[in-house]
């Protein structure tokens, strides 16, 4: 099955393969040649009935180095097609693979390992590319050079030629049972090299070395890492052993059948002394391939193991097309649309529940509940990363969302931005950056909008990461934009500045906006309030706000205390611990999105 898939993987090259195939060929015959040259040397130039020949000497002398100069000039052209066919074939298989992986559901990389996902894409196609770029002509060669070696010796003696072949069938015994296991073992020792990356690429990282440096864990993560390690050894010196059993059989044939053949040589009449060098010339020519057949074979066990990985990849099923609708007014309307993970035994975990939503275009809409409550969840089906498990996401128009991890690329500020917009001129950029309060700390770094970001954006702070991703996420100018938690890492005056910024700038497009600090947000059109998974308010903030028991009055009011705005005193518990249902009034000071300080009064 594999075999035959790797087969089909040379199928748009097959008039490649044929010109390899014709020029091994030939490559092969001329040098299946030479051999014969010798038998006339010894029975007829040299010790011939008219005794040594100078000028048929000569003219075999001739002959051969006409036959080496042509079998070199074709083997050099054999080798550079074969080449470069090879390249295109893993060059066209890791793409193939990247472009896979990239319409992979998002809940494919929750789940995967991000090492294991690099290492089916650079270990397996390496292991792959070191294959195939040996295996083919090296095959074909080996496998020509021995059929044209034993063509002439059965040309030569064909009673001598069956005797050569009598080990023959133990050989390939030990050759397919070692191949069996060695393809075990090489599969089991990439995967541990995809365990040892991924482990490299979670505990190596800026958080991972942080982590267990405050942890004191660092003993523990060298020894977990050289555990795995020692595994891949261990699968190291099995496989080698297990390739090195086919060879030693091999070595075994390659000794003993020259000995064999002169006994039988000396059991049989007529065989002269050219046929018997020649013969021993053409053993020589027939170990030789058959050793690389050998070796080759070992070679395409262990690359079958890493094809058998990356076909395992392109075989799952890729996830729902990017939701791309360009030109539309940013209109979102979601009907009684519920998604659900799944969970460690594939059992549907709801997220979210029969949630209807509209948001009209041009409308601004917060999003809050409790952690948990499915408010990331309902921001990816309204940018249309996840497809609803039941009920509709209707979008009209291209949406951006910007997330909570503000990812940057490494490379320059600027790059980084024109990511998002890549015809963006500088003073585009220096708008998005102003309206996200980042222009002024940008210009004040050396580079200015060169400066680079360090991989992951590790060189700037988190605040300051996510200020050039949402300005990223701006420049966008898409009809839709959500925005999940994106300014969490901001102190609260500069989130709320940012904030007034980004909806002024955002005026007539509709914007949606997922946060845990929204106790003085009061500009937003609607406020959709979340808790386990379904929709419990949702309205204008003051009639939201009115309602004294509901969810949104609650978390205002508990945040008001939290910024100090209230005191304890002035609040009943029940706006601290949310829940209880009692009755009772007061006030709060509030600052208002202008930086006013205002007193709430509120009634519980
Ligand atoms: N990839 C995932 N696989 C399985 N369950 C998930 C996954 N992502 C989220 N969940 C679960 O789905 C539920 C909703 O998660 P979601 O991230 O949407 O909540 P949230 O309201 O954004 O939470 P928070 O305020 O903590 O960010 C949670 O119970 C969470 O454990």
């Amino acid at each position: 099955m594999t075999t035959r898939r790797i087969i089909r993987l040379f199928m748009p090259y097959r008039r490649a393969v044929l010109l390899v195939v014709l020029l091994v060929a030939i490559f092969s015959a001329l040098n299946a040649a030479i051999p014969l040259l010798t038998q006339v040397v010894f029975d007829r130039a040299l010790f011939g009935k008219d005794g040594p020949r100078p000028d048929l000497l000569a003219l075999i002398a001739g002959l051969a180095a006409v036959t080496a100069a042509g079998a070199a000039g074709v083997d050099l052209a054999q080798a550079w097609i074969s080449g470069r066919m090879a390249q295109r074939v893993i060059h066209s298989l890791r793409t193939r693979l990247f472009g896979h992986l990239q319409r992979m559901p998002l809940g494919f990389f929750a789940a995967a390992r991000s090492g294991e996902i690099q290492s089916r894409l650079a270990n397996d196609t390496n292991q792959i590319e070191d294959a195939i770029k040996d295996t083919l002509p090296s095959l074909l060669g080996s496998l020509l050079a021995f059929l044209f070696a034993l063509g002439a010796m059965f040309s030569l003696s064909w009673p001598l030629a069956s005797v050569t072949l009598c080990l023959a069938p133990a050989i390939l015994w030990v050759s397919a049972r070692s191949g069996r296991a060695l393809k075990i073992l090489s599969a089991a020792g990439q995967r541990a090299r995809a365990e040892i990356a991924s482990i490299a690429a979670e505990r190596l990282s800026l958080g991972g070395i942080t982590l267990a440096r405050v942890h004191g864990r660092d003993g523990h993560e060298a020894a977990v890492f050289g555990a795995e390690s020692e595994r891949l050894a261990r699968l190291g010196v099995r496989a080698g052993l297990a390739a090195q059993s086919v060879l030693s059989a091999g070595h075994i044939f390659f000794v003993l059948t020259p000995y064999i053949v002169f006994v039988a040589a000396g059991l049989m009449d007529g065989i002269t002394p050219g046929t018997l060098i020649a013969f021993v010339v053409l053993q020589s020519r027939l170990y030789q391939p058959l050793w690389q057949i050998l070796h080759i074979s070992t070679e395409f066990r262990t690359a079958q193991a890493a094809f058998e990985r990356v076909f395992e990849y392109l075989d799952l099923p890729p996830g729902p097309p990017p939701a791309v609708r360009g030109g539309g007014a940013g209109e979102v309307r979601v009907a009684r649309a519920s998604y659900a993970y799944a969970g460690p035994e594939d059992e549907a975990r709801w997220a979210l529940r029969e949630v209807t939503l509209d948001l009209p275009a041009a409308s601004t809409t917060l999003i809050v509940g409790p952690n948990g409550s499915g408010k990331t969840t309902l921001g990816y089906l309204l940018a249309g990363l996840y497809e609803p498990a039941e009920g509709t996401v209707r979008i009209d128009g291209r949406v951006c969302l910007a997330p909570q991890e503000a990812l940057l690329f490494q490379g320059s500020i600027a790059d980084n931005l024109r990511y998002a917009a890549p015809d963006a001129g500088l003073d585009d950029l220096v708008a998005a950056c102003a309206t996200t309060r980042m222009h002024d700390r940008i210009m004040a770094l050396p580079d200015g909008y060169d400066s680079v970001v360090g991989e992951r954006g590790a060189l700037f702070s988190g605040g300051e990461r996510q200020r050039i991703a949402l300005a990223r996420a701006l420049l966008s100018d898409a009809p839709v934009l959500v925005l999940d938690e994106a300014t969490s890492a901001l102190d609260p005056l500069t989130e709320r500045e940012v904030i007034h910024a980004v909806l002024r700038r955002r005026s007539g497009m509709t914007t949606v906006m997922i946060t845990h600090r929204f106790g003085g947000l009061d500009t937003f059109d609607t406020v959709v309030v979340l808790d386990g998974g379904r929709v419990v308010e949702s309205g204008a903030h003051p009639e939201l706000l009115g309602n004294r028991h509901g969810l949104y009055a609650r978390m205002v009011r508990a945040q008001a205390v939290q910024r100090g705005e209230g005191a304890v005193e002035d609040l009943p518990s029940s706006l601290v611990s949310t829940g209880s249902a009692c009755s009772c009034s007061g006030s709060v000071r509030q600052l208002s999105m202008d930086g006013q300080m205002s007193r709430i009064n509120y009634e519980t």
